[in-house]
């Protein structure tokens, strides 16, 4: 395809989604109909449809063609030789479609809803706008090695021989960054033998941040797809479980920890009532992912007030729930991916005001940047164990 009939398939494609098909049906529902399009094709109009997404407001929030006319002017691209009406290429700019963007007020601008400015500006203080600009753009994809079958170095090197170029990531021991082919992880050796997964870095980090004793009982509450039971089992020598409300979404984690040689026992709702309280629990709650919006960006746009309040009573029942699972001397950990006080410091402050007993040992966030997406965790424990 030409870069015109990119440009046209995509502008195809965001006119789909902003009549809210989520962006991913949209993308494949594209591609099964158009198989003429290579890989190549394929993952440069997924960016050019992920790059508008991310900037959406500030593009000037038109449809489709206004949107990718917007992000082609913006990125300096010669307009002319792309809106051209040359076989598949979109037809050449009318007169009005030529005059230069409005200038945006900071919310505009910066890409987040104006319901949620003064929420984001309190979370992020003078960083609100920085953090905001960086998710207009394009996050890494990254590697966490498993360190019981590869040292950093080697599983780099394995995946170099498959053409797969990647660094380290400074301050995180597992994490690689990967600068070259991401699509062609899955298919790596390295990857097929279980010597790396995929996790954001800033996942990787908040492992670190929860001291596990050699063989404690540490459970992945809000396991999901199992990523933080897999990197506690890589990572320490403990005994490791995973719970998630919804048992649907674990069903890939027997396969994962058979890849990484790792073992994770799954608890259901039931054997969860039945299993005795564990040394560790780790409460990956459900959360607006406002650290991840690079990745996921039409979720920022779908968000709304009434989502962040029924998030926030999801989080305080999964945080409750979990305590009630963690050990008189144990430790619990409250995490999300989102950079938002409502979602992480309200709720903490808010469990500790309704039972007294707990007290916080540990409070970090992370703020989405070159070295991974944003996380919150803080770490608890009872103030019975002092
Ligand atoms: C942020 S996702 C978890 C991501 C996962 N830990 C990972 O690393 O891929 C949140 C998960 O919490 C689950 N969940 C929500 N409320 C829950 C609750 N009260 N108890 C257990 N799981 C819950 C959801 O089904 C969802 O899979």
């Amino acid at each position: 395809m030409t870069p015109g009939a990119r440009v046209a398939a995509a502008i195809t494609i965001l006119d789909q989604i902003l009549t809210g098909v989520p962006a991913e049906q949209a993308l494949t529902g594209w591609a099964r109909s158009s198989r003429f399009a290579g890989s190549k094709d394929r993952a440069a109009i997924r960016d050019h449809v992920f790059d508008v997404l991310r900037a959406k407001r500030s593009l000037g929030e038109g449809d489709g063609r206004s949107l990718m006319i917007a992000l082609m002017r913006r990125d300096g691209h010669d307009l002319a030789a792309l809106f051209n009406g040359v076989g598949h290429a979109p037809p050449a700019l009318a007169d009005d479609e030529c005059d230069a963007p409005v200038p945006l007020d900071t919310p505009a601008a910066c890409d987040v809803p104006d319901w949620l400015w003064p929420a984001w500006q309190a979370s992020l203080g003078d960083k609100a706008k920085a953090v905001a600009l960086v998710q207009q753009t394009r996050a890494s994809v990254f590697l966490r090695v498993n360190l019981n079958r590869a040292s950093r170095a080697d599983a780099a090197r394995l995946l170099a021989a498959d053409d797969i170029d990647a660094a380290p990531v400074a301050g995180v021991d597992t994490a690689l960054r990967v600068r070259s082919n991401p699509r062609r992880i899955k298919l790596s050796q390295a990857y097929v033998d279980g010597f790396v997964e995929l996790q954001d870095a800033s996942s990787q980090w908040a492992i670190g941040r929860v001291p596990v004793k050699p063989g404690a009982r540490v459970l992945d509450y809000c396991a999901g797809g199992g990523g933080k039971a897999l990197a506690f089992a890589d990572a320490y020598d403990a005994q490791i479980f995973a719970h998630d409300i919804n048992a649907r979404r674990m069903a890939d984690i027997p396969a994962r920890a058979a890849r990484a040689g790792a073992k994770v026992e799954i608890l259901t709702t039931d054997a969860l009532q039945d299993a005795d309280h564990f040394d560790v629990v780790f409460c990956d709650a459900p959360c607006s992912g406002s650290g991840t919006w690079r990745r996921t960006p039409d979720a920022k746009w779908r968000l709304t007030e009434d989502d962040l309040d029924h998030l926030g009573q999801m989080q305080k029942e999964a945080l409750a729930a979990a305590a009630a699972l963690t050990c008189t001397s144990g430790l619990l950990a409250y995490a999300t991916c989102s950079v938002l006080c409502k979602e992480n410091e309200d709720i903490v402050n808010a469990f500790i005001d309704n039972d007294g007993s707990w007290k916080i040992v540990s409070q970090e966030k992370r703020l989405p940047d070159a070295d991974g997406d944003g996380f919150f965790i803080c770490v608890l424990q009872t103030k019975k164990t002092t």
